[in-house]
């Protein structure tokens, strides 16, 4: 399949404030965002924070109310929504296919962006064997055969990447990947999330959570979200910082970094005697 993909030159996202009103709400306010080749932002807030309506702007799935955002180049509101979405990768741990698909039929319809296979669509010797790199890539070189129903939460969720991975993105949006997932099947994903990384270092990513614990190692950039305002944004190390995040859930914790990863705890209270 050969298709035209958007310019490769300049930032994989630009959001310049970016505003999203719905129902007289504001949602997102003021908004700026940039991210380039080989970053991994993360976007961190409490519930109802506006961390998927903006998912949903960079993913070109809905536009700004007012405000300029660009998707691979390319300006909402100026473009066909749908072609540009078949140029990068969204991974929600809700979508499904309808049937009940084999892991490597799942990873296949990446390529024809459909929750079913198509009838009488065949993948080249070649788009075959790209699947069944992304299933090993994925850690599930062992399950390429079992079927949907049969796969536990963490595996349907590393299939959803090899699918997405399918079309060879530039950009790769996750929505809370972690969700639902006991500590092996999130500490997997997270892994694989790192691998994938590695193996393609030009690939931008943008992740959505509410939990520092559930960050890959990998991350470089944070944005933090709070009442649909910009908190901060900027280099991880500046970002998850003791007081930003702190203020982003108004709650009082402390952020630890080990090997990589991410911890908060609630901070103690000194309270005077
Ligand atoms: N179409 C809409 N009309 C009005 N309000 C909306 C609409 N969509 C979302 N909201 C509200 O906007 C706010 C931000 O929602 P959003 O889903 O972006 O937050 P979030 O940070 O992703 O939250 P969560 O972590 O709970 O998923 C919420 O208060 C939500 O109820």
């Amino acid at each position: 399949m050969i298709v035209s993909h958007p310019s490769g030159n300049g930032p994989v996202l630009r959001a310049q404030e970016v505003d999203v009103v719905r129902d007289g709400n504001h949602l997102l306010r003021q908004i700026s965002l940039t991210v380039r080749r080989g970053e991994h932002w993360a976007l961190l807030g409490a519930n109802g924070a506006g961390k998927s309506t903006l998912l949903n702007l960079l993913g070109a799935v809905t536009h700004p109310t007012r405000g300029v955002v660009e998707v691979l180049g390319r300006r909402l509101g100026r473009v066909d929504m749908r072609e540009l979405r078949s140029y990068l990768g969204h991974v929600d741990p809700r979508h499904a296919p309808d049937s009940p698909l084999q892991v490597r039929e799942v990873v296949l319809t990446g390529l024809t962006n459909t929750i079913a296979l198509v009838p009488r669509w065949e993948p080249t010797e070649e788009e075959s064997r790209r699947a069944d790199h992304l299933i090993e890539l994925l850690g599930m070189g062992s399950r390429g055969e079992a079927r949907w129903p049969t796969l536990s939460q963490g595996e349907r969720g590393r299939a959803l990447i090899a699918r997405a991975l399918m079309p060879s993105p530039r950009l790769l949006l996750f929505d809370e990947p972690a969700t639902g997932l006991d500590l092996a099947a999130r500490e997997q994903l997270l892994g694989s999330i790192d691998a994938l990384r590695h193996e393609h270092p030009s690939l931008a990513t943008v992740l959505v959570t509410h939990h520092l614990e559930e960050l890959p190692a990998s991350t470089t950039h944070a944005m933090l979200l709070r009442k649909g305002h910009c908190l901060a944004s900027g280099p991880v190390d500046d970002v998850l910082t003791t007081d930003l995040i702190s203020a982003c859930f108004d709650h009082p914790v402390r952020i630890t970094r080990g090997e990589g990863r991410w911890s908060a705890k609630a901070a103690t209270l000194v309270t005077a005697s």
